[in-house]
């Protein structure tokens, strides 16, 4: 049923870059309609609770020092925080030899270092010392023009790796720095650019500690504190499927309806974008680009436990190593409830062996890592939830999107760049905190002023 009215603007995807472009129009008074594939609003910002009364977020949960736009929602909000539980000894796993540390070595170094020689110590930390270097000397912005560019665009991460480490506990730091904790992606270093992985360091930096704190209740009550000003605005259930932009008309067409506007705002990761038919097609370069732009790999298992039992060992809950599936997981107890919940991730090759494998051996294979890592008590949890996030069709995977080689030094002026009334906003399109929840709300905000201004 096609009506006549006309929307201002039509935000496609409320995630969180889409429920914060959708309010900040709201708010400015212009006449918005929302569509969400879905059946809940949020995306990757997500969560649930527990029978215990504990919040587990199956999406994003971390918030850093440096993501401001992100730290004055939740003050908005009044979403409190809490320093993420990291108290006591950390957990290495190298080569089936288990290490307690009392430090930290995610791409920054603190305190002691892990029981790995010296060799294999120095080994990753100079490597590091070069990688973070190179990163530094990037441009700003996304890299697609510049000194160096395509040279760093020809090479795959492996490679670096392997030109640059002498030891397998070097490579595997790095692989596992790529693996687990993202560079966005997360990907296999042997898929993505060296550029891309430069640049995730440079603008979404571990040493900026994105981890810092949780949030009491969770990340994934945030959609629908945004969304309550504006949800007679949202219309859920609705994947849109066409968007017709010639002679200054542009009309968006959904699985339910179709509806009329002057601008759209798409706000989904790029390949998903690249789902939508255009009518006219859009620019060459544009198609080409979500052709070529794939999601991470990994599934987040969430496992809870009558109290954090590890703490009474000395442990923090955190722990690192090349496991057979589990490369990281960490402590995300809310202590105003005193139940335990580990986070851990399954990523990359490791995770497309695991996702082969019956629901009950997923199961066993997580908690068997979480054994190695934690003793045995690791066996008597409370409840276990998979969040397989590849198998989910409006994400495609997590916890973001990559670059493989040649995508950026060919096509990246394109990710960003408006077509017509089609603005493009999601994680993936920031050039600071990109797969973030700061990336989500920096583009939602940067899709709805530019809009605002055209409709003055
Ligand atoms: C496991 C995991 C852990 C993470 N950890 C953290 C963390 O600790 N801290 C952090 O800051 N970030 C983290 N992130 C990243 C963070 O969750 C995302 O960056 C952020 O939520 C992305 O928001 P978005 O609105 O850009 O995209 P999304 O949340 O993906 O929203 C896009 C929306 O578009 C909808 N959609 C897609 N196609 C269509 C269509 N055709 N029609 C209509 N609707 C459509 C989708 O259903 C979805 O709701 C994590 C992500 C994952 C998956
Ligand atoms: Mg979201």
């Amino acid at each position: 049923m096609a009506s006549e009215k006309v929307y201002d603007c039509i935000i496609i995807g409320a995630g969180l870059s889409g429920l914060v472009a959708a309010r900040n129009l709201y708010r400015n008074g212009s006449d918005i309609l929302v569509l969400e594939a879905q059946d809940r609003i949020g995306g990757r910002m997500v969560g649930k609770s527990l029978p215990s009364g504990q919040w587990i977020d199956q999406g994003g949960q971390w918030v850093g020092p440096t993501q401001d736009r992100f730290l004055n929602l939740l003050n908005e909000y009044k979403v409190k925080r809490f320093p993420t539980p990291s108290t006591g000894l950390k957990v290495l796993v190298f080569d089936g030899k288990r290490f307690e540390f009392d430090g930290f070595f995610q791409g920054h170094y603190e305190g002691e270092v892990p029981g790995v020689s010296k060799e294999e110590w120095l080994d990753a930390t100079e490597a590091w010392t070069k990688f973070k270097k190179l990163s530094d000397e990037l441009p700003e912005g996304h890299p697609f023009s510049g000194d160096k560019i395509e040279d760093l665009d020809s090479d795959t991460l492996e490679r670096w790796i392997k030109d640059n480490t002498k030891t397998k506990f070097g490579h595997w730091y790095f692989s596992y720095m790529c693996r687990a904790v993202g560079f966005s992606g997360p990907s296999e270093p042997k898929e993505v650019s060296l550029l891309h992985a430069l640049w995730g360091e440079k603008i979404a930096s571990q040493s900026e500690n994105p981890e810092a704190e949780l949030l009491h209740g969770g990340a994934g009550q945030l959609p629908e504190k945004i969304a309550s000003e504006f949800s007679s605005k949202i219309k859920i259930n609705e994947p849109v499927h066409t968007i017709s932009y010639g002679n200054g008309k542009v009309e968006v067409i959904s699985q339910v309806s179709s509806y009329k506007t002057k601008y759209v705002i798409i706000a989904m990761p790029p390949h998903l974008a690249g789902h939508i038919l255009y009518q006219p097609s859009l620019p060459a370069l544009r198609e080409q680009l979500t052709q070529r732009i794939p999601m991470g790999t990994c599934a987040k298992v969430l496992v809870s436990y009558k109290s954090p039992f590890w703490r009474k060992k000395g442990l923090a809950g955190i722990a690192i190593g090349n496991n057979k599936w589990v490369e990281l997981c960490a402590d995300s107890s809310d202590p105003e409830t005193g139940v335990g919940v580990i986070a851990a991730f399954v990523a990359g090759d490791r995770y497309r062996k695991w996702q082969t494998l019956s629901e009950s051996q997923r199961r066993d294979a997580v908690i068997s890592d979480l054994k190695i890592y934690f003793g045995d008590e690791a066996g008597s949890y409370e409840t276990f939830d998979e969040v397989n996030w590849p198998t989910n069709p409006w994400t495609g995977g997590g916890y973001t999107c990559f670059m493989p080689p040649g995508v950026w030094s060919s096509m990246g002026q394109a990710l960003s760049s408006s077509i017509g009334p089609i603005y493009w906003a999601g994680t993936e399109m920031s050039d600071r905190w990109p797969g973030f929840f700061e990336g989500a709300i920096r583009t939602g905000e940067a899709a709805a002023s530019d809009v605002m201004k055209l409709l003055e």
